[in-house]
């Protein structure tokens, strides 16, 4: 039989899923591999890969796209690994530079800046540019918060703007994937968040940040109705931009 050909994310939020995936009959059934957020979108959208854990903001590129899981990475609030970090108060920032590796939080970046924080700011994805402000998400930010005067959490902001939990990646195929395949998929990644604790002691201790803290109470895995209004809601802020 073929193997299910799955992209998902290669940073610690993924370690929960990576674990139940591991621990699951299903593995056998799967070629997977680990990618940074924007390579996860591309392998899905270029058919590289039948399932991705991809960044939401890809989500209306992707042809047939489908939601598939009953769980994603989320947040309720601070999620303590997608910035803006920042030179200025927010209401001087003039120009900021995107990350790379990011397609959700970018766009995040763009609507918080524009309806919430309401300042007019122009956006480089030039690596050397030097701004007052950069976007960074994922492993890369742990630790950098003593680097930068002024720190903005984005799900923090954002549930500050909407009341709202936030959706940053979601499991998404890209074609009709077996029904039973896709219950054994979501019961692994279910079995991968009631083994938190076991993943929290499996990890090494990482300098600047709680990682217990992080994966326990700061992401938020449930694909719930709240998020899903918040990541219909964020995808029309983005086709407004
Ligand atoms: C919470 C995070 O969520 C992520 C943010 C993404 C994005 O900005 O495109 C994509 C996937 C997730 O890894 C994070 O990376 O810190």
């Amino acid at each position: 039989m073929e193997k299910i050909k799955i992209s998902a994310v290669s940073y610690t939020n993924t370690k929960p899923f990576i674990y139940g995936i591991q621990h699951a009959q299903v593995l056998k059934q799967i070629d997977l591999s680990l990618d940074i957020p924007s390579d996860c979108a591309k392998k899905l959208i270029e058919n590289q890969v039948d399932i991705g854990l991809i960044p939401v903001a890809a989500i209306p590129f992707v042809p047939n796209a489908q939601i598939i899981s009953s769980f994603c990475i989320g947040s309720i609030g601070a999620v303590n690994s997608v910035f803006i970090f920042s030179d200025v108060p927010v209401n001087k920032i003039k120009t900021v530079k995107l990350d790379p590796q990011s397609r959700t939080s970018n766009n995040l970046a763009k609507v918080l800046l524009k309806h919430h924080f309401k300042v007019e700011v122009t956006y480089t994805t030039d690596q050397t540019a030097t701004t007052d402000a950069i976007v960074l998400i994922g492993d890369r930010t742990f630790g950098r918060k003593p680097d930068f005067n002024y720190v903005y959490d984005m799900g923090e902001e954002w549930m500050n703007f909407t009341g709202l939990p936030f959706m940053y990646a979601a499991w998404v195929a890209n074609k009709a994937i077996s029904k039973e395949f896709l219950k054994d998929f979501d019961m692994a990644l279910a079995e991968g968040i009631a083994n938190i604790p076991t993943v929290i002691n499996q990890l090494p201790a990482i300098k600047g940040i709680d990682i217990a803290d992080y994966l326990s109470d700061k992401l938020n895995f449930e694909l719930t109705a709240e998020k899903i209004k918040a990541k219909d809601l964020f995808l029309k802020y983005v086709t407004e931009l």
